[in-house]
């Protein structure tokens, strides 16, 4: 059995959705190397993969981090780890997010049960986008776990050493602000962790109260946040050190 498939560039992607039979699965698995949760993660998915008999399903592995943002924005992936799972390589059956391989494995049950005939009508389990949802145990797809909006944002700034909240994502962020700090980010080398608010409201919202913040971007770091764009730029004029363990070697 081939395993995981790494996704090296947007073609290789393309190509293979593409040449998938109507009958065969896709299986994405969206992670970076910063996030902890996704190491767990990558390991289940491998699991999932080499213990299999057949092919009916392809397991592709996409490394947010690499030139590949493309594919995270086809699939609207905010925050990792995320799985899309696909029927004949286009249309979206599910989504898994956040970090539960009980979920996960049940994900890849249900396609194993569709069979490829009677797939079950497109659906998003409703697990929080959560990168240290660690030890989650919803299980049951019907049981929908309806987490404290606190929780999960207390989950939320903590999913990266370095968490940036932003408008759009660091390919394409939708506001100048966010373009900036991202640009800063990435001048500083900086490695971090992002959640695009426009694709959650109510992180959008939630996180203003929660932090006592009103706009976006808004940088965290180990949790605590530091500020935004304005604040931001300034610790790092008055500190050029600033974050500077949290860059990459
Ligand atoms: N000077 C601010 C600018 C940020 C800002 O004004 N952001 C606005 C426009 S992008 C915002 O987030 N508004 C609230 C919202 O859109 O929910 C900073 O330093 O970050």
């Amino acid at each position: 059995m081939p395993g995981v498939i790494e996704i090296q560039s947007v073609d290789q992607f393309l190509t293979i959705v593409r040449d998938t039979p109507e009958t065969k699965f896709v299986a994405l698995n969206f992670h970076a190397p910063w996030a902890e949760p996704c190491r767990q993660m990558n390991e289940v998915f491998k699991m999932l993969a080499t213990s299999r008999t057949d092919d009916q399903i392809m397991f592709l592995s996409i490394d947010v981090e690499d030139d590949l943002h493309e594919i995270s924005e086809m699939f609207e992936v905010a925050t990792i780890p995320h799985f899309v799972f696909l029927k004949g390589g286009s249309k979206v059956v599910s989504h898994v997010k956040g970090a539960d391989p009980k979920e996960l494995g049940a994900a890849i049950a249900k396609l194993d049960t569709a069979g490829g005939s009677s797939i079950p009508p497109q659906q998003t389990t409703t697990a929080p986008p959560v990168a240290t949802a660690n030890g989650q145990t919803s299980g049951q797809e019907t049981e929908e776990v309806e987490e404290d909006i606190n929780t999960r944002l207390g989950k939320l700034v903590k999913a990266a050493p370095v968490m940036l909240f932003m408008k759009g994502t660091p390919a394409a962020p939708q506001c100048g602000f966010s373009r900036q700090l991202v640009a800063l980010l990435r001048e500083k080398g900086v490695r971090y962790g992002f959640f695009n608010i426009l694709a959650d409201d109510e992180v959008r919202q939630g996180l203003k109260a929660f932090s006592d913040w009103p706009t976006y971007p808004q940088l965290y770091l180990d949790g605590n946040l530091v500020g935004g764009l304005d604040i931001v730029k300034e610790e790092f004029e008055n500190d050029p050190g600033f974050m500077s363990e949290k860059t990459v070697a």
